[in-house]
């Protein structure tokens, strides 16, 4: 039977990185995605803005929606200070069973929760179930069009407090329309675009980092 791409970009890591440590798999899935097959991860370029958000905001509490093969998770939880933690949603079973092995073999598993559902379902359940307060920073790189109505949810919610970061991933490419008219108008929000590209192309994209005002 045929592999899937997740299964065979879960085999570069499994033979190429380097187990607990998560720079190694990044280069790796990088690598794989830039010679073998293009896969929707954030990317290294995006990355970079990531990172660089990540470490500005230094976030105890990490929301990402949309978790795919877990290179951002990676990414964002091999950032965090030890006692931090950041809670993954991935709605497909097959991403979350690929993830949840790239995850572990970059070492970083005791920062993670990755769960399985619907955004729009988890998301009313983080307090009661998770035992979270606030995010600090949410992660938006699932299906473009469950960004504005999972960020009102997430409003509605009450995980979101002053200074709380939002950064979405495809604001341009696929691109989320909607969501970006909401968070640049609403007077809850202080808005700032990062021009970048499509990961491993030279498509424009970006990412829209919106700081939640209160
Ligand atoms: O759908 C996406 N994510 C949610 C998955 O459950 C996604 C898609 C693309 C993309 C795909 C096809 C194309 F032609 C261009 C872009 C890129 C991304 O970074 C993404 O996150
Ligand atoms: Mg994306």
């Amino acid at each position: 039977t045929q592999s899937t791409r997740p299964q065979r970009l879960l085999g570069a890591v499994q033979k190429k990185a380097t187990r607990g440590n998560p720079r190694s798999v990044i280069q790796t899935i990088d690598q794989f995605c830039r010679q073998r097959e293009w896969a929707m991860n954030v990317g290294d370029e995006k990355g970079c803005i990531l990172d660089s958000v990540v470490t500005e905001t230094n976030p105890t509490t990490v929301l990402e929606l949309g978790t795919y093969c877990g290179y951002s998770t990676v990414r964002i939880a091999s950032l965090l200070p030890p006692q931090a933690r950041l809670i993954t949603l991935e709605f497909n079973p097959d991403f979350a069973r690929i993830a949840r092995q790239v995850i572990t073999w970059a070492g970083v598993q005791d920062k993670v929760e990755l769960v399985e559902g619907a955004s729009g379902d988890l998301i009313p359940k983080m307090k009661a179930q998770f035992g979270v307060n606030t995010f600090d920073l949410v992660f938006l790189d699932h299906w473009k069009d469950r960004y504005l109505p999972d960020t009102k949810l997430m409003e509605e919610c009450g995980l979101l407090k002053k200074g709380s970061i939002l950064l979405a991933d495809n604001v341009i490419c696929p691109g989320t329309p909607d969501y970006l008219e909401y968070v640049r108008n609403s007077p809850r929000y202080q808005s700032q675009y990062f021009k970048s590209h499509l990961e491993y192309t030279k498509v424009e994209d970006g990412l829209e980092k919106s700081v939640f005002l209160g």
